[in-house]
């Protein structure tokens, strides 16, 4: 598809094909890509965080509610074609920091993005930059699938349709869209019948799907199987694993061997309380999740990853 030049970002943003995710240094644990072990020999914490080809770059983040500095001075890299994922404590920011990549906190009242962010070179936050593309451009998916109370084909078809796509097959685009989600040998058969009828999993990948239909580059997925069951919680991993052939994905989840499962890259995030007792989120550690989870460079990570924290 030709990406539409009318907006401000830039016109090379479509998706790769091209898987280029590193090799992790660490062992697999069982099901998963990566080391759930722990090394005590310790590293210098690295200066960079080496993302060879990032998407998105944050730099000095910070996010406030009103008065309330939620997350302060975020700086990470989001590499392209990797799964990043963003993990700490309860309220330490991470929903934040994602609802940054696509401007969704514009859509909070007092929210204020400090700092910069750009995607693709291009300050997502520019006056010239439409919010809606952003959004189309940068697609999220959240906690509980939230299909909308129409057909299985009428929740694919409504993006592309709102966003002026004029496929030259709406039948094939909704079929390419469901099976990108890994979910069309199940639908396929009833796609006139209510979403709201298919089972919770059933329901995300729906949502998947329905993000994927107006071709973003980028997913964000906000603690997306934290309403699933095991069984519906493996088939979005897997699928995630196949997304991220085609697209950028950053993850927010409070599972860590999730984290550890899926991800290329792992960012923690914990909050410091000042002396008012406010709770300020910051990044402390961000890396190949195979470094993260064998040999964290900072003692608060490994508290965190080894359940000893948080
Ligand atoms: N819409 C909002 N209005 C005001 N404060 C908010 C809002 N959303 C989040 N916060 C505050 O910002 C801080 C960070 O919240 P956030 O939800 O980003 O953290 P989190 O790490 O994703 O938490 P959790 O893991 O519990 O979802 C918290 O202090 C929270 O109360």
């Amino acid at each position: 598809m030709t990406p539409d030049t009318s907006i401000a970002v830039a016109a090379d943003a479509a998706p790769t094909v091209t898987d280029q995710r590193p090799t992790p240094p660490g062992g697999a644990v069982e099901g998963g890509r990566h080391a759930l072990t722990f090394r005590t020999d310790r590293r210098p914490h690295p200066a960079a965080h080496q993302v060879t080809s990032p998407v998105m770059h944050a730099q000095d983040v910070s996010v406030f509610y009103g008065a309330l500095e939620a997350v302060r001075g975020v700086t990470l890299d989001v590499g392209r074609n990797e799964i990043t994922a963003l993990i700490g404590p309860s309220g330490c920011g991470k929903s934040t920091i994602l609802r940054c990549f696509n401007r969704m906190n514009d859509l909070i009242p007092g929210a204020r993005v400090a700092g910069r962010i750009t995607y693709h070179d291009q300050d997502l936050y520019g006056a010239h930059v439409d919010p809606i593309e952003v959004r189309r451009r940068i697609g999220m998916v959240f906690q509980k699938p939230n299909p909308f109370p129409k057909s299985i084909y009428e929740n694919i078809a409504y993006g592309p349709k709102v966003n002026g796509m004029k496929p030259s097959s709406m039948d094939d685009l909704v079929e390419e869209a469901l099976t990108g989600a890994a979910l069309w040998n199940e639908v396929k058969d009833k796609l006139k019948e209510s979403a709201l009828a298919l089972s919770g999993g059933q329901q995300q990948r729906l949502c998947i799907a329905r993000t994927i239909a107006v071709r973003p580059e980028i997913i964000l997925m906000d603690e997306p199987c934290s309403a699933l069951d095991p069984i519906a919680t493996a088939k979005i991993e897997d699928l995630m694993e196949d997304l991220a052939k085609d697209y950028t994905i950053v993850i927010v989840t409070h599972n860590m061997q999730q984290a550890a499962r899926v991800s290329d890259r792992t960012a923690f995030f914990t909050a410091d309380v000042d002396d008012k007792g406010e709770r300020h989120g910051r990044l402390v550690e961000y890396d190949l999740t195979s470094t993260i989870f064998s040999n964290p460079g900072d003692r608060r990570t490994e508290d965190y990853i080894s359940g000893r924290f948080g």
